[in-house]
């Protein structure tokens, strides 16, 4: 493996990776960046942590720096928290060139946004939804001359998931020059590499690290098979069971709602586990506050949405729980990358209910890594169960004494005015179709229902026919 300086960097940039710690290039750095430093477009799909952050960081400061204008580089990401990652990777090894970034995500003040825009920074890093409207909204900055685009994450960006980015990243393309280097990074590019390739405008530079497996080997991946029933009270047990025996830890529980996650932070919370959540349904302030409490290990527990799946780069973490099963292997590949990053160890443990069975089936598949079921004292489980159930219980209530699902209402109706969509003809509409749904089932009982009915008339008839047939015949012997 080479160094740094061989790739093409020049000192002042070796000098501040060595600053923090990242003396000698990963592979997916090592390939990469030589491409890019060429004027290649390059499409890298390397694991979770293995510094493809970097991969994209470095290339772009050496080539600012032999000529620095704004704005020079476009970064898009599917989550705020992970835009203001990246962001902090430029700031600090872009410190010596004196580098202005500007991060463009939702939820946070869009004048102050504009004006930081129309300021020229060097880089801007942007999730999709929010720099559109900027570009829809105003013209007092222009992309024009960009010679970077970078798609962090780049398959969650195409994919046409429940946050449809599609339509965004229509209108930021049209501002941007057709003369530029695109760049996309993901551990999991393959699943999507044809979309992919049409963003890239020349023949693009790809390469991915070769190996059996998608997740690192540094990871323990486990599983324990619960009923649902008990599944709180394995998660309650596993974490006394680590805070009694390590001292430095910490753990990300991924959920799969915003009102799970609710929840089970104020269960945890109700045992005395220093919990903290992290969920779409928070305020954009509280989200960094949290992640932000967690990263400084005054929280050792966050409770995430997939909002915290991708990307996020915090060292600390040794266990990823996963409360549900992953619908899809690729969700998994990235939750359970949140440990074991960077050369360390960590582990990785999925509550499974008998339901889940065949989702475990697919990941082992994809992941081409059997699971090893997670040794646990079922005994003492068990003791714990009822008061577990019952504390969950309390929670819910409490919850539901809040506005949570009302805010949860507004949420979806603000998505709708957002879309350009009416959210009162909206509610008439899902009215109108539950009414012709509801409709069509009782159509569809009825006429089960008469089929039935005439099942059993045929065979009352046939009965009847043939007990005449027999004393007819009866009669004539
Ligand atoms: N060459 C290197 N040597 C040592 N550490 C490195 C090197 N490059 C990057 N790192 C560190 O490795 C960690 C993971 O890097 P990064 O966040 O870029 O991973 P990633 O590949 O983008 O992961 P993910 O797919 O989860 O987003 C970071 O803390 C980063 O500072």
């Amino acid at each position: 493996m080479g160094d740094f300086s061989s790739l093409g960097l020049s000192d002042w940039l070796v000098k501040q990776c060595k600053q923090l710690g990242i003396n000698k290039p990963t592979p997916v750095q090592e390939n990469c960046m030589p491409a890019i430093l060429q004027g290649r477009d390059c499409m890298g799909c390397a694991k979770t942590g293995s510094g493809k952050t970097a991969a994209f960081v470095l290339p772009v400061l050496q080539k600012l720096s032999e000529d620095p204008y704004g704005i020079f580089c476009l970064v898009l990401t599917p989550t705020r928290e992970l835009a203001y990652q990246i962001a902090e990777q430029f700031r600090v090894l872009g410190k010596p060139l004196g580098l202005k970034e500007c991060i463009i995500v939702g939820g946070m003040d869009m004048v102050t946004q504009a004006l930081e825009l129309s300021n020229q920074p060097h880089v801007v890093v942007a999730t999709p939804g929010r720099l559109a409207d900027h570009i829809r909204s105003s013209n007092t900055f222009s992309m024009k001359r960009i010679q970077f685009l970078i798609l962090d994450e780049a398959d969650r960006l195409l994919e046409q998931g429940c946050t449809d980015f599609t339509k965004d990243l229509e209108v930021i393309l049209e501002i941007l020059p057709a003369k530029r280097q695109t760049m996309l990074f993901s551990a999991t590019l393959t699943d999507t590499l044809q979309e992919l390739k049409s963003i890239a405008m020349n023949e693009p530079f790809f390469w991915e690290s070769k190996s059996e497996t998608r997740t690192v080997e540094e990871l323990d991946q486990r599983y324990i098979l619960t009923p649902e029933k008990v599944k709180d009270a394995y998660l309650v047990h596993l974490i006394q069971t680590f805070t009694d025996e390590h001292d430095d830890w910490s753990i990300i529980i991924f959920t799969n709602t915003c009102k799970s996650c609710q929840i089970l932070t104020m269960m945890l919370r109700e045992f005395n586990f220093p919990t903290i959540s992290l969920h779409s349904m928070m305020k954009q302030k509280q989200r960094f506050a949290n992640l932000a409490k967690f990263k400084a290990s005054v929280y050792k527990i966050l409770i995430a949405t997939d909002v915290a799946a991708r990307g996020l780069d915090i060292p600390t973490v040794q266990v990823v729980i996963n409360h549900n099963t992953p619908g899809l292997p690729k969700i998994y590949i990235h939750r359970v990358g949140r440990t074991a990053r960077a050369g360390r160890n960590g582990v990785s443990i999925t509550l499974v209910t008998q339901y889940d069975i065949h989702l475990i089936h697919s990941i082992e598949e994809q992941i081409q890594t059997k699971l090893k079921e997670y040794p646990v004292e079922e005994k003492e489980v068990l003791k714990i169960l009822t008061q577990v159930n019952v504390t969950r219980r309390e929670c819910e209530i409490k919850l539901e004494s809040t506005d949570f699902d009302e805010k949860k209402e507004i949420n979806k109706r603000k998505q709708l005015i957002l879309e350009g969509k009416d959210p009162e003809l909206e509610a008439k509409r899902k009215a109108e179709l539950e009414k012709i749904r509801s409709q069509k089932k009782k159509f569809k009982q009825k006429i089960q229902e008469s089929i039935q009915k005439q099942k059993q008339l045929k065979k009352k008839l046939m009965k009847r026919r043939q007990t005449k047939k027999k004393e007819a015949a009866q009669a004539t012997a």
